[in-house]
């Protein structure tokens, strides 16, 4: 079994106080966590917190977004580097919330997967279909566009650099989750398109389901063969509920082991 990783992907949520108090809750619960790497997403201005909150702890962190070029005359970009400079081991790339609301498309994602390996910040990056796109029996020509376009810019080995989560959009934030199933008919299409280009990264990289995942639902999700833990959105705000779902993570890992 792949080493399960739970990212929390705090969205535009929280203060200099929320965070504080949220990452001390994790943190004083993270030490009986033992096989499942923890990571969350914060947004820019708080990044400096993460990095002076969470030194010498196990827990990575990382951004919501990155911009698509290094520096120079991008007002309000930021780029990979000044990610890097804090301190940052994620970045979510692609993710639908920017898809939808900031016109981002797949050659523009595809840049930023780029950016991010070429400065060795590990990219998360979101694939998933839209409710209509579901109805309409298109799930598996969208992911596929979503990770194709990936793949012919950075090349297949890339994707070993990185993590991707498949994340159905009429399941964020909606209290309606993918079924187990469901999750892993996806996850297993997306492993298998990526086989056709190399088996070893195929089986080597991490396919995160995210949409509405939360501890009474997270083990059955991350016991799926594809599934390889979650990027978790509303039930990260909680340090118990985001610590329950990590501890699915190791439960999964215990008993693939036996
Ligand atoms: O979008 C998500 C994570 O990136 C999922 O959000 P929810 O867990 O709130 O459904």
């Amino acid at each position: 079994m792949r080493q399960p990783l739970v990212a929390g992907n705090w969205k535009m949520n929280g203060s200099k106080a929320f965070v504080a108090e949220l990452l001390m809750g994790i943190k004083a619960s993270s030490g009986g966590i033992q096989a499942t790497e923890l990571a969350v997403c914060a947004p820019f201005p708080y990044l400096y917190l993460l990095e002076e909150l969470l030194a010498g702890t196990p827990i990575r962190y990382g951004a919501q977004d990155v911009a698509f070029e290094n520096d120079g005359a991008f007002t309000g970009q930021v780029s990979v580097k000044m990610l890097k400079d804090f301190g940052c081991h994620y970045v979510i790339i692609g993710h639908s919330e920017r898809r939808q609301f900031n016109a981002e498309t797949d050659a523009m994602i595809a840049r930023k997967y780029a950016q991010a390996i070429a400065n060795e910040l590990t990219p998360i990056l979101c694939v998933g279909e839209s409710l209509t796109e579901r109805q309409q029996g298109q799930t598996e020509a969208i992911v596929a566009r979503h990770l194709d376009a990936v793949i012919e810019l950075n090349g297949v080995d890339a994707l070993a650099k990185g993590v991707i989560a498949y994340e159905p959009v009429w399941a964020i934030g909606t209290g309606l989750t993918a079924t187990p199933e469901q999750a892993q008919e996806v996850h297993a299409f997306l492993r298998t398109r990526i086989a056709a280009h190399s088996q070893p990264v195929a089986s080597q990289v991490r396919i995160l389901y995210g949409g509405s995942m939360k501890s009474n639902n997270a083990l059955e999700l991350i016991m799926q063969p594809d599934i390889d833990g979650g990027l978790i959105g509303g039930a990260s705000l909680k340090a118990d509920e985001f610590l329950a779902i990590c501890q699915a993570g190791d439960a999964a890992v215990k008993a693939t082991a036996v």
